[in-house]
């Protein structure tokens, strides 16, 4: 076995030993995934250039989960600091016809803030560009899935909301109380509109601080613990303080190490 079909093999068993019920959960199965420094910081400081923590193992590893996990989650922090592409490209096979497939992307943006030219959308405007003027080699693109945006109902521009529909971007308004989305209203979207089975979670922090909160929703925690120190930075969950009993400890923990990388993964509890 090849680095590649060990660690879908690893990933595999995980998912197959999950005891998750998909018909009786109103939710897809969550996974919450990040890479973090020996300090414990996701990324430098804010509006500082992407951090790369992960080795090219535990990086493969991360494209193993997308290419495992229907949709994929971020916070429109992320999307504006890092222009992600949140794709399969370092799976072998990617674009040349493999048997791969990429996650849908799903940004939580209650003010519609995504930009017009961001690479996520672009990738998918070539996507759908090629397939529908059958341009040579169309067949053996990977899909390209169109972004799904959760916006907050009254607070974003229609008519911007307007320009990303007619690209085939999908926008959902969830009504919003407080000043962020609701994930479980989100997560129940993503199940019964879009029929989402499984869903990773990729940050950044206020992301990752939202659902550690909540964290009877989250059915595997798989941490990336790159040999590093940064000495400052956005810790993993953000900014202030939370109340201790609030999050989760890990239970059936797994410990490996990919390249230089600690992989850590487990189920959340609070119990
Ligand atoms: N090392 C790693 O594995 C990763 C690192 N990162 C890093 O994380 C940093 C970004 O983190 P951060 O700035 O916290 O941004 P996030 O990606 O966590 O996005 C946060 C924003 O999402 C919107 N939002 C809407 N609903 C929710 C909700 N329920 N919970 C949380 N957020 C919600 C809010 O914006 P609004 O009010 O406008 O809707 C909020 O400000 C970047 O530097 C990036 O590099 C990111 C991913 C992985
Ligand atoms: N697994 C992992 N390791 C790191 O070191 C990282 N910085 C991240 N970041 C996440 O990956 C996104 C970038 O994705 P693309 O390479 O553009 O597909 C970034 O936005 C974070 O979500 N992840």
């Amino acid at each position: 076995m090849n680095q590649e079909e060990k660690i879908k093999y690893l990933l595999e068993e995980i998912y197959n030993n999950s005891n998750f019920n998909f018909d009786k959960s109103p939710y897809p199965e969550v996974t919450l995934t990040y890479a973090q420094t020996l300090d414990g910081f996701i990324s430098g400081m804010p509006n500082t250039p992407p951090l790369l923590i992960s080795g090219k193992e535990s990086m493969l590893m991360t494209h193993c989960l997308r290419n495992k996990n229907d949709a994929i989650m971020i916070g429109i922090g992320t999307l504006l600091n890092d222009n992600p592409q949140l794709n399969v490209r370092q799976l072998s096979g990617f674009n040349n016809g493999g048997d791969v497939r990429n996650p849908q992307p799903v940004i939580l943006d209650t003010k519609l803030r995504f930009p017009l030219n961001c690479k996520l959308l672009n990738n998918y405007k070539e996507y759908k560009l090629n397939v529908e003027q059958k341009i040579n080699g169309y067949e053996k693109l990977t899909e390209i899935k169109p972004p799904i945006i959760f916006v907050a109902e009254g607070l974003y521009d229609l008519k911007k909301a307007k320009i990303l529909k007619d690209y085939g971007i999908k926008i959902n308004e969830i009504k919003c109380n407080g000043s962020q989305l609701d994930i479980s209203k989100v997560l129940e979207i993503l199940k019964s509109t879009y029929n989402i089975r499984n869903v990773m979670v990729e940050g950044g922090a206020q992301v990752i601080r939202s659902f550690l909160m909540n964290s009877q929703i989250i059915q595997h925690i798989i941490i990336t613990i790159g040999p590093l120190y940064i000495g400052n930075g956005v810790k993993a969950l953000g900014f202030g303080d939370i109340e201790k009993n609030s999050l989760p400890h890990l239970e059936h923990v797994q410990s490996l190490t990919l390249g230089q990388d600690i992989i850590v993964i487990g189920k959340p509890t609070m119990s």
